[in-house]
């Protein structure tokens, strides 16, 4: 069976995809880097008032969000997210 693409063609496409993936995934790095810094805000401004650092059903719309969005995987990718944000409990 023949192929439609050439080596070549391919290799030049996988390349563009891949200099598209990067640049995604900087961006990717640099928000999750903003969202650990908004949510540090949260927490430090809940625990000056006395409150604690968690907040169970503020989580829970979170990780349903995620679900919702991207399946099971999402919950995972939310949970290692919010570890990320406040840290293990
Ligand atoms: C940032 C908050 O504090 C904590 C961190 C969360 C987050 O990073 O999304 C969510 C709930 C809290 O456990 C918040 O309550 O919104």
């Amino acid at each position: 069976m023949s192929s439609s693409v050439s080596a070549t063609e391919a290799a030049k496409v996988i390349g563009t995809a891949r200099e598209r993936i990067d640049a995604l995934d900087g961006q990717i790095l640099d928000l999750v880097r903003e969202r650990m810094a908004v949510s540090a805000t949260v927490q430090e401004a809940r625990i000056a008032a006395g409150g604690r650092r968690v907040h169970l059903s503020r989580e829970m719309e979170i990780l349903d969000r995620y679900r919702q969005r991207l399946g099971k995987p999402g919950t995972t990718l939310a949970m290692t997210l919010l570890e990320l944000c406040r840290g293990r409990v």
